[in-house]
């Protein structure tokens, strides 16, 4: 089946960019210059690329969509996915729309696919690796001399919920919410696995995941950023696989740069070379993981679907065919919920498996995410009101969480 060139987006309105007051319109006007700024900091590029990013900047800060020069890569899947938007204002077209171009257009300026002395440099990788370096992974691979000696449940606890607020750890949100990317570590330590202050799991499915998750278990987890959060992803997955709950994983990452911190194979070399050279539990852990790809056990998969500005609604049918192998998929993270259920203002009582009964597979899907955006459903009415009322904004703090499940 081949995908679907626009959004299906029935049921609710779609996120809007630039609706005024909005979280959305704050990441374009905010968060997205100041990814540029970051970019620039830290990569010394040449006349070409500087200039290509200040246009870049100056289009996003006012100016009108630009189409991808004639022949760039993906020219014509992009053309097609913005054939209703090129041409208009940032702020006026799909917010997952326009948040994906623009990491495509960034890609452009600075040269990420064309033959040259940039081509293949990711512009967040010393973001990426200043993380990996940090304090916070430092004692976040030390903690698991800690989670070792944990009995069963207690450890899958631990393994869990590390993975689920390792997903507060993105740069992009960091940039946002004022704190540096990486360099300091930024872990005060909340008992929940590694995050900024307290936070709290508003829907807890974890029961359907251990319920599913039996040997021979083929699990598929759609992986969301590098550093801080792909190691405790990588935990959980080692413990799927050495506690026999698992005989097989596929990891799936970006094949290019991506929302900020997005993994990609490489940002997984880098990740395992972290663990394995690190002292004690972390280094075995980061051996069999090792040994896990050496032996097909992990695979890795990439597929130009993961960085396509659509919801997975409209995948196409070799990434279906390759999903529907799963016993269980986990979905990490902000980006991937919002594709999995679609980037609208869903009520938040909307059912979670009603809006996923789409995706393929005859196993559960579990979503593991932090809310980064203003997407939220299956919540209870009572549980909705009362976070409503607290005058928080819960939806894009980052101190929310969901275990969310659909069940076979
Ligand atoms: O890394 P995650 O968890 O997918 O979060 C990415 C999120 O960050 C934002 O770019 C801004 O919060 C969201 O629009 C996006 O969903």
């Amino acid at each position: 089946m081949p995908e679907a060139d626009t959004a299906p987006s029935s049921g609710a309105p779609v996120i809007i960019g630039g609706a005024p007051g909005s979280f959305a319109r704050k990441v374009l006007t905010e968060r997205h210059p100041a990814l540029i700024q970051q970019v620039r900091d830290a990569i010394p590029y040449g006349p070409p690329e500087s200039q290509a990013l200040h246009v870049l900047r100056e289009e996003i800060e006012g100016g009108a969509i630009s189409p991808l020069p004639v022949g760039a890569h993906g020219y014509e899947q992009w053309n097609r996915w913005g054939r209703e938007y090129i041409g208009r204002s940032w702020f006026e077209v799909p917010f997952l729309w326009a948040e994906s171009y623009f990491y495509r257009r960034l890609l452009e300026a600075v040269g990420y696919f064309e033959a040259g002395p940039w081509q293949g440099i990711d512009p967040f990788g010393p973001a990426k690796r200043a993380e990996l370096r940090s304090r916070a992974v430092e004692e976040e691979l030390a903690a698991l001399d800690d989670v070792a000696g944990l009995p069963p449940e207690a450890r899958d606890l631990a393994v869990l919920h590390g993975a689920l607020w390792g997903n507060r750890a993105d740069l992009g949100f960091r940039i946002s919410s004022g704190r540096a990317a990486g360099a300091d570590g930024g872990s005060e330590g909340d008992g929940e696995g590694g995050g900024e202050g307290t936070g709290r799991v508003i829907v807890d499915d974890s029961a359907v995941l251990w319920e599913y998750a039996l040997p021979p278990g083929a699990v598929h987890v759609l992986a969301d950023n590098a550093g801080r959060e792909l190691t405790a992803d990588l935990v959980l997955i080692d413990h799927l696989l050495h506690t026999g709950r698992a005989a097989t994983v596929v990891l799936h990452v970006k094949p290019y740069p991506y929302f900020v911190s997005d993994a990609t194979t490489a940002d997984v070399v880098h990740c395992l070379r972290r663990m394995t050279r690190a002292p004690g539990h972390a280094a075995g852990v980061g051996a069999r993981l090792w040994e896990a790809m050496n032996s097909g056990c992990l695979a890795v998969h990439t597929h130009a679907f993961a960085c396509a500005p659509l919801p997975y609604a409209a995948m196409p049918g070799d990434l279906r065919d390759d999903l529907a192998r799963a016993t269980l998929v986990i979905a990490k993270g902000d980006l991937n919920y919002r594709r999995l259920v679609g980037d609208q203002h869903w009520p938040g009582t909307t059912s979670f498996a009603e809006l996923t009964s789409y995706f393929p597979g005859d196993g559960p899907l579990i979503a593991l995410r932090t809310l980064k955006s203003e997407v939220a459903v299956g919540l209870d009415a009572a549980a909705l009101d009362a976070l409503d009322a607290s005058g928080e904004p819960w939806r894009t703090n980052g101190t929310h969480a969901v275990i969310q499940a659909r069940r076979p």
